[in-house]
């Protein structure tokens, strides 16, 4: 954790950290490197008090648990696979928004026979929310875990299904997919070290204030 006058903020590059700056802008914090051209992992601020550190998405929520950072953007999905210990979820910042989905080739034939002989094969990087899913609906399957490009292992015969991401669907339709249930919504959500909650309340407390009038106002609740 930074040292109580320093906030440290975990975050993924790319559509996290370019959806999370406008909102992290209302409350004056402004990068002043920009992780796709700089190399750097820790990040200065326009708040002198506040550093942004640069890691994978599925990192941020063991920085934060651990008090590597005191607060992260993460996605729910990571969130979900992760579990949340050690973890305050205060606000939904409505970005990176898209669904957890299974898909599947359009005619799925034997893949989806109630007679089949083996288990129906699941390829996921989402390991516990396709198991949850399938247990929620009575079905034992074997889950494959990947880390990504799900969509290849139903073309090559690795999986029946995979569950992952839509968002706009173009990726399972140009391999040929389509989606078959929905299992959640996903969007990013700000997290705070519980410790960092109570040791550094007040600073957390007026950028998570300053977030959720950003987040009010970015999003027109017509658009829900
Ligand atoms: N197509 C998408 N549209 C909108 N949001 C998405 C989409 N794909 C992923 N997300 C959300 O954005 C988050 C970050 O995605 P990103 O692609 O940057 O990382 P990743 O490649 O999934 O993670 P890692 O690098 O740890 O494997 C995801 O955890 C998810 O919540
Ligand atoms: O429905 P769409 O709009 O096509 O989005 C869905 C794709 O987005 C995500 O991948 P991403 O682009 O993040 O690549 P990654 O798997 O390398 O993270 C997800 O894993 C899908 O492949």
């Amino acid at each position: 954790m930074g040292t109580d006058e320093t906030l440290t903020i975990a975050l993924s590059k790319g559509r996290i950290f370019e959806q999370a700056m406008p909102l992290l802008a209302a409350a004056d914090i402004r990068a002043l490197d920009d992780p796709e051209r700089s190399r750097k992992l820790i990040l200065d601020t326009s708040d002198p008090r506040v550093k942004l550190v640069i890691i994978r998405a599925s990192d941020v929520p063991t920085y934060v648990q651990y008090g590597a950072a005191d607060l992260g953007v993460a996605g729910k999905d990571v969130l979900l696979e992760h579990g949340g210990e050690g973890l305050y979820e205060p606000l939904d910042l409505r970005i990176a928004r898209c669904r957890m989905m299974v898909a599947g080739k359009p005619d799925p034939g034997l893949a989806m026979h109630p007679g089949r002989r083996r288990l129906r094969r699941i390829a996921t990087k989402y390991v516990r929310c396709a198991e949850r899913h399938f247990a929620a609906k009575g079905e034992q399957v074997e889950i494959i875990k990947l880390y990504g490009s799900m969509e290849l292992a139903p073309l090559v015969g690795l999986s029946d299904l995979i569950v992952d991401l839509v968002e706009s669907g173009n990726t399972l339709k140009a391999n040929g997919l389509v989606p078959l249930e929905h299992i959640c919504d996903i969007s990013s959500r700000l997290i705070v070290n519980k410790a960092a909650w109570k040791m550094k309340h007040a600073r957390v407390n007026d950028l998570l204030q300053a977030l959720r009038g950003a987040v009010a106002s970015s999003v027109p609740a017509a658009a829900d």
